[in-house]
């Protein structure tokens, strides 16, 4: 593990990640500055990208979190297991999901719908990253913030862990030969 970092190959350097969290946040403003939102924070990859988005963003919002996940450290994934519910009430509210990354979309996916199912007013998806490949769970379904694309590999950094570390990262990587 203390070598991965140098076995990997960096698919987006730390500037160009900056670059992408300030377009998103650019978007997030002209649309989202007057409805009193509530973002929610998907935990654990989306931690970093919540982070670094919430300060780029100037006006009022509540932040909240859940926990689903469907890796659990594997570079494959199974069945959504949900660790924490939100606690702030969504009924009425203009919900934005922030997660580091939509893969095969089945996690966003399980996430919308438990929205749908609470009552928000409105669901907008956030993701840092949107990977290429034929494997979606809705093809063509894209997240409504989307800060980059990446190549159909196991990424990590910027949120992403590789079997639970590395989540620090500070850009986009991929381990050579997975
Ligand atoms: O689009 P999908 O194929 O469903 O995969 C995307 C999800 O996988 C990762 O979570 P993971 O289950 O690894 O948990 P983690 O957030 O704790 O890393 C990531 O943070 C997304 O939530
Ligand atoms: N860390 C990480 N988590 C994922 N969840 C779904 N795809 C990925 C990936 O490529 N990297």
């Amino acid at each position: 593990m203390r070598d991965l970092l140098a076995q990997s190959d960096c698919l987006v350097e730390r500037p160009a990640v900056e670059a992408a969290l300030d377009r998103m946040a650019e978007q997030m403003t002209r649309d989202l500055a007057d409805c009193l939102p509530v973002f929610y924070c998907v935990m654990n990859g989306g931690l970093i990208t919540t982070g670094h988005l919430l300060t780029r963003l100037g006006f009022p919002l509540e932040v909240d979190y859940l926990h689903a996940t469907r890796y659990r450290g594997e570079t494959q994934g199974s069945k959504l297991h949900w660790r924490v519910s939100p606690e702030i009430d969504m009924r009425d509210r203009h919900v934005v999901i922030v997660d580091d990354i939509l893969d095969e979309g089945t996690t966003l996916a399980a996430i919308i719908e438990h929205c749908q199912r609470n009552g928000a007013a409105s669901i907008a998806s956030a993701v840092l990253v949107d990977k290429r490949h034929d494997r979606k769970a809705i093809p063509g379904w894209r997240a409504d913030y989307c800060g980059l694309e990446v190549e159909d590999r196991y990424v990590f950094g910027f949120g992403m862990d590789y079997k639970g570390y590395w989540r620090n990262a500070p850009g986009i990587f991929a381990p050579r030969g997975l």
